[in-house]
């Protein structure tokens, strides 16, 4: 059995969505174990005796983080050592899931695992608290995936807030400059799971294929929205540098990622083209 450690989130709904007769999968959210108290940690493990333990819960409000630090580091870094460390007493595989954001977004090529992170915003100061937290004590049986720009039919994300926005406004004002890889939920399960399944170690990228900025995606999204009929009217998507739509966390300018460690440490692992994770997306967002 695989445990997920969240239950309402994207990426946990998306690993319930894999649960079958052949997996079991279970998401416990914060009323089955909290995640800040390691004895109900160390009961939960030892009541399910998971093969593998997913970690899909985090704070990721990431503008509220600048003003929210310490919720935001206890939950993406001391909650996640409350995970870590009751995994490796009881010898559980444990899946972390981090970010983009830990890159300064100033490499211009795509960032290896390896390569040195250097955090721009509080929340992704936070997610690579909790890297470095696994990193130290307990890649033994651990291991980190870091994605970006995630949605899914469910919960709050880019898409669905482009889709509200093109509904309600005139016109819309979409940063250009910010370049990275949208990534299903669905995507991230089955690497998540296949992660797990595999006990796989180490550091390792998990995107859907391509690249594109914020414009591009709220365009794609606006083109293929109106193409299924989920949008009666095409507004005007302004194109502006990240000067001009003020947010209180400064995001990367390049944050695309190498997935070659994970390809070559999950042969079958079978990521979309983000166009394609985005079609899927957005019809199951039509069927409500
Ligand atoms: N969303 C994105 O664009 C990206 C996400 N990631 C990472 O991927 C992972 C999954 O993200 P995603 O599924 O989008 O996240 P969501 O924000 O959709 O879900 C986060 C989950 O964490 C739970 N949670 C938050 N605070 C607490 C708490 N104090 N106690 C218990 N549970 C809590 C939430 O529960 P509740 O609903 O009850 O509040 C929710 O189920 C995270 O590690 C995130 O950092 C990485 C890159 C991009
Ligand atoms: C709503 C909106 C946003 N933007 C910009 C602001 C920002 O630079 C970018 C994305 O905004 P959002 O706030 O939707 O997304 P953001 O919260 O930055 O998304 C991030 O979430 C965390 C959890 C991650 O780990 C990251 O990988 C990333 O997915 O789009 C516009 O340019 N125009 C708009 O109308």
């Amino acid at each position: 059995m695989i445990l997920v450690i969240g239950k309402s989130g994207q990426l946990a709904c998306a690993l319930a969505a894999l649960n079958n007769a052949e997996q079991a999968i279970t998401c416990f959210g914060r009323e089955q174990v909290d995640v800040f108290d390691t004895h109900d940690i160390a009961r939960v493990f030892a009541e399910c005796k998971p093969d593998a333990v997913i970690n899909a819960s985090a704070y990721t409000a990431v503008d509220q983080a600048e003003s929210d630090y310490d919720d935001a580091l206890a939950m993406n870094a001391h909650a996640v050592e409350n995970i870590a460390k009751e995994c490796a007493k009881q010898n559980i595989h444990f899946v972390h899931v981090s970010t983009d954001y830990v890159f300064a977004g100033d490499k211009g090529s795509p960032y290896l695992p390896e390569d040195q992170i250097a955090p721009l915003n509080a929340y992704g100061r936070t997610k690579a608290a909790g890297e470095q937290i696994i990193n130290v004590r307990y890649l033994h049986n651990s291991c980190i995936i870091r994605t970006s720009w995630v949605y899914s039919a469910s919960g709050k994300n880019f898409v669905k807030t482009m889709l509200m926005l093109m509904a309600s406004k005139p016109a819309l004002t979409v940063i250009d400059e910010q370049i990275g890889s949208p990534t299903s939920a669905a995507s991230l399960a089955k690497a998540c799971l296949l992660a797990a399944q595999n006990k796989i170690t180490g550091t390792h990228h998990c995107t859907d294929e391509g690249v594109a900025s914020w414009y591009d995606f709220a365009v794609n999204i606006q083109q293929q929205a109106l193409a299924l009929g989920m949008l009666s009217k095409s507004v005007p998507i302004e194109p502006v540098s990240a000067a001009a739509f003020v947010t209180p966390a400064k995001r990367p300018f390049y944050s695309v990622m190498s997935k070659a460690s994970l390809k070559s440490a999950l042969p079958t692992l079978c990521l979309p083209h983000w166009q394609d994770a985005l079609r899927e997306v957005l019809q199951q967002i039509q069927k409500g």
